[in-house]
């Protein structure tokens, strides 16, 4: 399949039968980075069968590398709002762009709220640290919106180092065999189980949508 968009109506199309898994606190089971931090540690969780694959990919890496949890779940406002400061941007830079076009090009940066990994307990955004904590050169900052990184943030951008790309690599191979999928457009960002997951492993249904912490 070629690069599928956030926005794309297959993605909203595939229901969701959710398994009323819990979004469990990672937080002293994984290492965490506090950049995304809120004050109820609501970024630090996630659903169980996804930290679960997360824990099984850190087990394949070598045995000085792991992984660096930045961000999981994100309630639905916030993806709210995310989505449209990253909109209202491209819409201020592009004032000549249709809604549509807005709207496809923001979900390359941001989910569309209504199909967000994030709000399902879902996804995360990770990257590789040394056993010392320091960040391996993953060819862009975690986060770096296409615009910022000039496409560098695209997960086969062929414009970084070749230790940047040894270090995607490493990555992209660890979480593939854990069972989680990669958006094409964000190296650091990975799911398992949500409405993307299910349309590009062909599966009839997500596992998870979106949903309140308690
Ligand atoms: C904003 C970025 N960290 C991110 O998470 N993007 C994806 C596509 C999302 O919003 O689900
Ligand atoms: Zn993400």
């Amino acid at each position: 399949m070629n690069l599928v968009l956030m926005s794309d109506r297959r993605v909203a199309a595939i229901p969701v039968a959710d398994c009323g898994e819990p979004l469990v606190d990672v937080r002293g089971t994984l290492l965490v980075d506090d950049r995304r931090a809120d004050p109820t540690g609501a970024f630090a969780h996630l659903r169980q069968g996804v930290l679960d694959r997360i824990l099984h990919a850190q087990s394949l890496l070598p045995d000085d590398l792991r992984l660096l949890f930045i961000e999981g779940y994100r309630p639905p406002g916030l993806q709210q709002r995310y989505f449209e400061e990253y909109a209202d941007e491209l819409r201020t830079a592009n004032p000549a762009w249709t809604r549509d076009q807005v709207h496809e090009a923001a979900s390359r940066y941001v989910s569309p709220p209504e199909i967000a990994p994030h709000s399902a307990g879902a996804a995360v955004d990770l990257t590789l640290v040394h056993a010392n904590g320091t960040e391996l050169d993953m060819g862009t900052r975690v986060n770096a919106s296409p615009e910022e990184s000039d496409g560098a943030c695209y997960t086969d951008a062929t414009a970084i180092s070749t230790q940047a790309r040894t270090n995607r690599t490493t990555l992209v191979n660890v979480l593939s065999a854990a069972g989680l999928v990669n958006y094409a457009t964000e190296w650091w960002h990975w799911s398992h189980g949500d409405r993307y997951w299910a349309l590009m492993t062909k599966q009839p249904a997500a596992l998870y949508g979106p949903r309140d912490l308690p």
